[in-house]
Order: structure tokens, then C-alpha cells, then sequence
């Protein structure tokens, strides 16, 4: 059998991710070229993950060092959520499994008799860390044991979904999202990617209504098997041309503009904070991205309740005299998803195929999640079309359950001081969040309780932000009133004496990182 022809449309995250990860797993099985345009800029913001993106990294045979430096990358612990309960009060989503105590969530235990009021600092150690500017690994290198073996044989191979739950990686990262783009794209062109610059003109269906070819006015017609729409919010070959629909939500969803800066700062005078912050504002909030060298921040907004030039204003405010020279990025998001993201032979990856609003950094992690779903699909010889329905099942549902996670953040908010905020009181929810919400009020979210399919986050991402928002009454299982809790306060006691040490251990980013430059001491 001949090998398969395929053609990548956008040379941003997502077609160099999908370029790099498909040679990695088919090798000359799969010819492949990549064209980009040089009129057509990237999103150029995207650069917080899911610590499951080192199964990307493992995948293409990277170590940390082979392309961090090369990113300006940094770790990232968690995301800190400030004044979304109320002003000055702040708590982190980290990376990082809840505890269990004879059967029963530490959290549950903490809502009995909370030894102080903050959850996050009495469950997790990685709220010390984070407070206190830590770093995950000591200098030379070894990673701060949590429960997790690094590299640990019996996970090697593991796709993410397949690994969640066994164990929580303690980090992920922040990167240069141009940076990890043009690492990506010598790898690939080392392996044999044919990497194009030109501009894709039209789109040629055949008789059947299949893609046939790709127009270009430097290359001419590029054929192919199975064409990959990377280009982003356009969705040139999946939405312009296939006509596949797509399914808005911000019906749920109303944070549809952003704007964005790149701000240099003086890492050795500022620190490397490392976690992302989302910073709660009047309509929306802003993020805050420590890279090294430069912090990555932006403010997402609803169209419907702040101007673009307000939002900049603010924005600008926000960050100080430090943003003075730096060029806005304005965007507008659309927020949704492709009804199909493989439809006929093309797939969608990246924002062509959906976008939520970035407030759990989920869009790297949706292009990842794709990847692997098309290796697992790849129309190989004896493919059946169920599994372009299957592969589409699987992103709808990640995609869907996402939205569902990031609707609660709103719901659960305590904040209420200005119409977006109240809005968010009486807004639309998804079908079955109401429900569950009622049942998460008497009963933590566990495996049996948050939404149904496979989307990334663990019940224990739902646990911090109904506890850490705070605008939702939470009771305690009612079994805990009768149980001992002697177990539970030893664990408290850990929590804190092993904060302690690791503080008193580990080094701060700025000092890891400095010494991994290439040239360093
Ligand atoms: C405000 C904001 C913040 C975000 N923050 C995060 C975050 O913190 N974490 C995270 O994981 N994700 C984040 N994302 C998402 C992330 O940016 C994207 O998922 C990621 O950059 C992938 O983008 P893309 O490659 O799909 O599209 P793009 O970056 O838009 O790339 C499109 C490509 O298509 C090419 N192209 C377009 N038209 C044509 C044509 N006619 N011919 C040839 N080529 C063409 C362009 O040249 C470009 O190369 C954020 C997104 C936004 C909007
Ligand atoms: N699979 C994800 C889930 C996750 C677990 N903890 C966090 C924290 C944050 Cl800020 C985002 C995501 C997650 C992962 O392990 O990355």
C-alpha cells in the first residue's frame, strides 16, 4: 500500500504539533507537508498548558532541556485564581491529587472542621509553594516526590486519557507559543515534513464533495488524502469550505474579545512566579503568564459589557509603566465548536475545530487531545468510517465537558458587584450542570458525579473551584459527623510540616532557570 498524503493548512500550535507528533508516530507512512502563509499572522498568544503535554514532549523523545530554554519555558503549579471571591482573596487550582482519608476526600474532611480558611493551603502542599515561589525541582534536578514517579516505566506509551487518574504530575508549563512554533518546525522538517510558505487560495471539492486539492499561488495545487485545517478561527476547509456548522456557546459562555501584551521584566528583580494568575476584573479577567524574560498578559472580556479600548485601558493599568512601549493584541474569540471536526477528509485541529476562553489554559490541550484521537483513528488500510464518528464523539465530548467546567468558575464566583458579575448569577447553564451542582452541595464531585466522558479535568478540579470560589454553599458527606477524625488532622499536619520543608528546600524558578540556559554556570 502506498503511504498517505497529508496535507497540514496553518503553521501555528497546531499544525506544527500535528506535523511533528504524526511523523513521530507513522514515519514515512505518512507524507506530509505543511503550508503556512506568510499574510496571515498567528493567533500569537497561547502559552500556558496542562501538565499532560509532557506526553507530547515524551512522545517526540524531548527532554526539558532540549527545547525549554529554546521557549523561554517555565514551570507552572497551578492556577491562581485572585479576587474572584472577593477582593484579595486568592487560591489555587493546582496540579496536584486530593488526599484521601478513610475513604473520604481531604476536602470533605476540611469542609467538617476546617483547620483554617484556606482549603487550598490545608489540602495541597503546592499552595505553600506557589505563595511562596518555589520551584518544582531542586537544582540539581531531582523533582520534588508527591506521589508520582517520573519516567516511571509502567506509564511510558500511556496516551493522557489513558493516564488520568494513576497520578498527578506536579507541573506544567509556560512557554513562548512563536518559540515552541519554530522549535517545532526544524523538528519536523528534520524528519522529512515538506514544509511550504504560501497562501491557500481556495479549496477544490471533488464530485463527491471531498476535499481534492488546495489552491496556492506559489505551489500551485497540493493534493492530498486527508487535509488538516489549521488555520485557526477561520476554519478555512472545515467551516468555509466543507460547510461544516458551528455550534456556538456563548449562550454559557459570553467572554468572546481579548486583548494581550508581551511585557518584558526583570526576572532576577520580579521573581518567576510559577503558576498562571487569573485575575477576576469588572467584566472578565485578565492572565498573567511568567515566561522567562517576559510575563504573557491579557484581558478577557464580554463584548456585551466592555469596549475593546476600555478593556486595553484597564489592561495597561493593570500592568504599569512596564507595558508603556508594548503593541496591543487585540482578538476576538469565537467560542464554540465545529458540529464535526472530521468531516469527509478533513480534520480540524486548533481553533479551526473549537475554543473556550482561556481561564484553565485548555487550548494546547485540546490540539494534543485531537492528535492522539487521529493517530488512534488514522485512516489506515481497513479504516471504517465508525471511527470518524468515534474520533468525533471523543472531541465533542472533551470539548462539551470543558465547557461544563469552565460555566462552573462563573456559577460558583461569589463576586457580584458590577452587571457581568450578577449576570452570571441568573445566565443559561448546559444541560445537567444544575444538576449536578445540587448534588456537588451535599456530596463532593467524585468520578460518579462530574460530567460522564473522558474531557481532562479530575473530580478534584472540581473540589477547588466550588471551594475556592465561594459563592456556593458546600455541606460535608453526612457520614463525617460521625466518623473520627484523627487520620484527617495527621494528614493537615503533613500538609503543612512537608510545605515547610519543600519551601526550605527548593530553589526559586528564577534561580533554576538561570542556571539551565545553555552557558550557564
Ligand atoms: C486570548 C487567547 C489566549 C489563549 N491562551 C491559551 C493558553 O494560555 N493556553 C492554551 O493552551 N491555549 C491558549 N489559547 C489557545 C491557543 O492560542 C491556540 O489553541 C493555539 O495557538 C493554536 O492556534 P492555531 O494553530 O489553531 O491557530 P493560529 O495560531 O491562528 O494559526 C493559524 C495558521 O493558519 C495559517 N493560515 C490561515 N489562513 C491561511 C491560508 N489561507 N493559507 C495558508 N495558511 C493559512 C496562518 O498563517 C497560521 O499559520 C489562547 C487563545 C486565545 C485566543
Ligand atoms: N489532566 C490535567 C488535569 C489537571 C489536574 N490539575 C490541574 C490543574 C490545572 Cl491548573 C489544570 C489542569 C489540571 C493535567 O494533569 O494537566
Amino acid at each position: 500500500m502506498r503511504n498517505r498524503k497529508v496535507v497540514i493548512v496553518g503553521g501555528g500550535t497546531a499544525g506544527w504539533m500535528t506535523a511533528s507528533y504524526l511523523r513521530t508516530a507513522f514515519g514515512a507512512g505518512v507524507d506530509i507537508t505543511l503550508i503556512e502563509s506568510d499574510k496571515v499572522n498567528t493567533v500569537g498568544v497561547g502559552e500556558a498548558t496542562f501538565s499532560d503535554i509532557r506526553h507530547f514532549f515524551q512522545f517526540l523523545g524531548l527532554e526539558e532541556q532540549d527545547w525549554m530554554p529554546a521557549c523561554n519555558a517555565t514551570y507552572k503549579l497551578a492556577v491562581r485564581f485572585e479576587n474572584w471571591r472577593r477582593p484579595g482573596h486568592h487560591f489555587y487550582h493546582p496540579f496536584e491529587q486530593m488526599r484521601s482519608v478513610n475513604g473520604f476526600p481531604l476536602a470533605d474532611w476540611w469542609l467538617r472542621n476546617g483547620p483554617t480558611d484556606r482549603f487550598d493551603r490545608d489540602c495541597f502542599v503546592m499552595a505553600a509553594l506557589c505563595d511562596e515561589e518555589r520551584n518544582p525541582r531542586h537544582l540539581d534536578g531531582r523533582l520534588i516526590g508527591q506521589g508520582f514517579s517520573e519516567n516511571a516505566e509502567e506509564f511510558a506509551g500511556l496516551t493522557m486519557s489513558e493516564h488520568q487518574g494513576k497520578t498527578q504530575f506536579p507541573y506544567a508549563y509556560h512557554f513562548e507559543a512563536a518559540l515552541l512554533a519554530k522549535f517545532l518546525t526544524k523538528f519536523a522538517v528534520d524528519r522529512g515534513v515538506r514544509h511550504l510558505v504560501g497562501n491557500v487560495e481556495d479549496v477544490v471539492l471533488n464530485q463527491q464533495g471531498d476535499i481534492d486539492h488546495v489552491l496556492t499561488a506559489e505551489h500551485g495545487a497540493l493534493h492530498g488524502d486527508l487535509f488538516i485545517d489549521c488555520t485557526g478561527f477561520r476554519g478555512l476547509l472545515i467551516n468555509k469550505a466543507l460547510e461544516e456548522p458551528f455550534i456556538s456557546y456563548s449562550d454559557v459562555l459570553p467572554n468572546d474579545s481579548a486583548v494581550a501584551l508581551q511585557v518584558p521584566q526583570d526576572m532576577e528583580k520580579r521573581g518567576i512566579r510559577p503558576c498562571t494568575t487569573a485575575t477576576a476584573q469588572d467584566a472578565g479577567w485578565i492572565w498573567t503568564i511568567p515566561l522567562y524574560g517576559r510575563i504573557g498578559t491579557g484581558y478577557v472580556y464580554a463584548r456585551d459589557y466592555l469596549e475593546p479600548e476600555q478593556a486595553e485601558r484597564v489592561l495597561r493599568e493593570f500592568v504599569g509603566p512596564a507595558a508603556a512601549e508594548v503593541e496591543a493584541n487585540h482578538i476576538r474569540m469565537r467560542i464554540g465548536r465545529t458540529r464535526n471536526a472530521w468531516t469527509r477528509n478533513c480534520v480540524a485541529i486548533g481553533l479551526s475545530s473549537g475554543f473556550v476562553e482561556p481561564l484553565e489554559s485548555t487550548g494546547i490541550f485540546f490540539i494534543h487531545h485531537a492528535i492522539e484521537q487521529l493517530v488512534k483513528y488514522f485512516p489506515g488500510p481497513g479504516w471504517e468510517p465508525t471511527m470518524r464518528t468515534m474520533f468525533n464523539d471523543a472531541i465533542r465530548h472533551v470539548m462539551d465537558g470543558v465547557r461544563e467546567f469552565l460555566c462552573l468558575h462563573y456559577l460558583a464566583a461569589a463576586r457580584d458587584d458590577t452587571q457581568y458579575w450578577k449576570d452570571t448569577n441568573t445566565r443559561r447553564l448546559p444541560d445537567g450542570l444544575a444538576e449536578r451542582l445540587e448534588r456537588w452541595q451535599v456530596q463532593l464531585p467524585d468520578s460518579e458525579n462530574v460530567f460522564p466522558y473522558y474531557h481532562g479535568l479530575p473530580p478534584y478540579s472540581y473540589m477547588c473551584i466550588l471551594l475556592g470560589m465561594g459563592g456556593i454553599a458546600l455541606k460535608p458527606s453526612a457520614a463525617l459527623a460521625l466518623a473520627d477524625d484523627t487520620a484527617a488532622l495527621k494528614e493537615f499536619q503533613y500538609i503543612r510540616d512537608r510545605g515547610s520543608e519543600l519551601i526550605e528546600a527548593l530553589p526559586t524558578q528564577y534561580d533554576y532557570f538561570t542556571r539551565m540556559r545553555p552557558g550557564a554556570r
